[in-house]
């Protein structure tokens, strides 16, 4: 067969809606521009496999290296077809953000994915795709059988330097923030994770919350145009993405003394126009502030660090008036993880 590359199909819009094709051992469909799923042949073979997994990029625009690193192992598995243990959906998420090499064209398309968007009149292009790939989840998982593990790896990079450059968000769980979730993705050296306080509407939680997947969103490293990331660094992570899709499923142990977690404690939403950080605009997520600590200014209204220790991620001054600007979080003992 020859070489697939996803972001030439989806840009190029070579590919129709539908269209299918087969190699020796897989079969290959492309439901929409930019997701495309390829399960085992045989249908017995594809009922037995004990995984559906989902894969995503692009879901910021210019976020190009989780973006290389699925085109490659797509490719490599057009090139040299092996036998999938899993039933795998891979997503470029915002292809004309893409194309812009924007975070998004009109809306940030990772705080639409809630299923009020499934139903409005969509405003923009990311109101449309955010109801499209809620569709594409939902029916990927609906055709999982019950007993295949779901799983989702939303894949990403982050505006700022880090003290820890590969770090996850596990979304809101209250059934409890499992092990041996984080373990797997330790495996990957995404060696710190952050506990999500509440519900959100972000791809990861629309998989976790709705489909009870294995659900994050992957922060690899700082975005870097195309041709600019370092994939060497990524070698773990597809480590376990292969041992996902071919291997027996990865239980690796967590190492207790290595993994970093850090809880949420605010989501800190814009809510006037006149907004400010009250730090430099490079310095690096998880930086640690004292109690009393100025953090924001929103209007009138002075935001401080509420504990020693707190530390910001995700601080976006530019973000629009109701839009999340930080986080803040606190560092987080393993004993806080479930079984
Ligand atoms: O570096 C930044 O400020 C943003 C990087 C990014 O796109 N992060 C995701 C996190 C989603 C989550 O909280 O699960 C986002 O902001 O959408
Ligand atoms: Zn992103």
């Amino acid at each position: 067969m020859k070489a697939f590359d996803l972001l030439e199909a989806t840009l190029g819009h070579e590919m129709t809606p539908g269209e299918s094709w087969q190699d020796d051992m897989n079969l290959w469909q492309w439901l929409d521009d930019g997701i495309l799923r390829v399960e085992p042949l045989k249908p017995a073979d594809s009922r037995n496999c004990d995984r559906a997994i989902v894969l995503s990029c692009g879901i910021h625009g210019n976020e190009t290296a989780p973006i290389e690193l699925l085109v490659a192992m797509a490719k490599q598995l057009s090139e040299t077809p092996r036998r999938l243990q899993a039933r795998v959906l891979f997503i470029l998420g915002n292809p004309k953000a893409v194309v812009n090499g924007s975070r998004f064209v009109d809306e940030n398309l990772n705080r639409l994915f809630s299923p009020q968007y499934k139903q409005a009149k969509p405003q923009n292009p990311e109101q449309r795709r955010a109801s499209d790939l809620m569709r594409a989840i939902d029916e990927f998982f609906s055709l999982a059988a019950p007993h295949q593990r779901r799983v989702h790896y939303d894949l990403h990079t982050a505006i700022r330097d880090s003290k820890h450059p590969f770090f996850a968000v596990y979304p809101h769980s209250p059934e409890g923030f499992s092990r041996n979730a984080v373990a797997r993705l330790q495996a990957a050296d995404v060696d710190t994770v952050l506990l999500s306080h509440a519900p959100a509407s972000t791809f990861s939680h629309y998989s976790h919350c709705y489909h009870q997947a294995e659900a994050f969103t992957v922060e690899l490293g700082k975005v870097k145009p195309f041709g600019g990331n370092d994939m060497s660094k990524l070698e773990p992570l597809k480590r376990l993405l292969e041992a996902m899709l071919y291997g027996l499923w990865p239980t690796p142990q967590l190492d207790e003394q290595r993994i970093k977690l850090f809880r949420v404690t605010r989501a800190i939403h814009r809510q006037h126009q006149e907004f400010s950080l009250s730090f430099a605009d490079d310095l690096a997520n998880f930086s640690r502030f004292k109690k009393g600590q100025q953090l924001a200014q929103d209007g009138n209204e002075e935001i401080v660090a509420e504990h020693d220790g707190e530390a910001i991620v995700f601080p976006n001054r530019k973000v629009a008036v109701g839009q999340r600007a930080l986080l803040t979080v606190i560092q987080s003992a393993p004993s806080i993880l479930t079984d």
